[in-house]
């Protein structure tokens, strides 16, 4: 059964689907988290199961475990991989150098030791989440427990050093209660508005005590996929103009959306 997807939905459906060519036999992936990377998983374990592609993925959330395991993409822990040749992942922002803000469903320390560990890291995201400016979407940044408000409060009152328009933060709660990551800690959102210097702040919030990891990802990912609205795929890589990819025919589109559903 096939159907029609909403616009920001085939966008990433397009941006996961371009992904997947730069899958090789033989790699070893780190499997991103978010509805963009969802998309990727689910064309990835297609081409494993129709064409026999022997591939094995680190995944970077519980999540992304959970549905590799129900989509029978085989698996393995960073450890045993070791080093990784390429990671797909979406992000919630990103500018034209490919500095990311990532961490929007939470995964961000997991994304970013992944992300690290490989020689490449492919961004496949919609349209929407490329920016000029980096910070319209609060800055996730990872904390411990202990001491969280107080965490809080260091973060709020060093932002006032930075070229930043906001210097708010909220504690991410999920059921009213504070969110927990997969290795157990906290998250709170920076409400900047605009970053000036991504490097800068990085650096800063990494220096706080409790602060774990940020959700900018600097000089991490090579290039990006960006799926439009209108069916185009642009492929943009540093220093390199916008490659602009042509939409699968509407047939093969269906086709392929009609046999993930199965
Ligand atoms: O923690 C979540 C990740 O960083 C996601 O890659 C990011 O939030 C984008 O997610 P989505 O593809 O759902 O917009």
């Amino acid at each position: 059964m096939s159907r029609e997807l909403s616009p920001p939905d085939r966008a990433k459906f397009l941006a996961a689907r371009q992904a997947l060519t730069f899958v090789e036999d033989g790699m070893r992936l780190g499997l991103g988290t978010g509805s963009t990377a969802a998309w990727f998983h689910r064309l990835l374990a297609e081409r494993i199961h129709r064409e026999g592609l022997n591939v094995i993925g680190v995944p970077t959330s519980s999540r992304t475990r959970d549905l590799c395991n129900a989509l029978g993409v085989p698996l393995t822990t960073l450890d045993d991989a070791g080093w990784l040749d390429l990671t797909i992942d979406g992000a919630d922002e990103l500018d034209e150098s490919l500095t990311l803000i990532k961490g929007g469903g939470g995964a961000l320390l997991l994304e970013k030791i992944v992300a690290t560990a490989s020689d490449r890291m492919l961004v496949i995201a919609d349209g929407a989440k490329r920016v000029k400016t980096l910070g319209a979407f609060p800055l996730p940044v990872e904390i411990v427990p202990f001491g969280w408000k107080t965490t809080k409060a260091i973060v709020e009152e060093a932002l006032a050093d930075l070229d930043v328009d906001g210097r708010n933060s909220t504690l991410r709660l999920h059921n009213s209660e504070p969110f927990v990551t997969d290795e157990g800690h906290f998250i709170i959102d920076l409400h900047l508005g605009r970053i000036g210097d991504a490097t800068a702040l990085a650096h800063l919030l990494t220096d706080i005590p409790g602060v774990v990891e940020t959700g900018l990802f600097i000089g991490i990912a090579q290039a990006a996929v960006i799926g439009e609205p209108g069916g185009t795929v642009i492929r943009m890589t540093l220093h390199e103009e916008d490659r602009v990819i042509a939409p699968p025919a509407p047939e093969e589109e269906q086709d392929l959306i009609g046999r993930l559903e199965d």
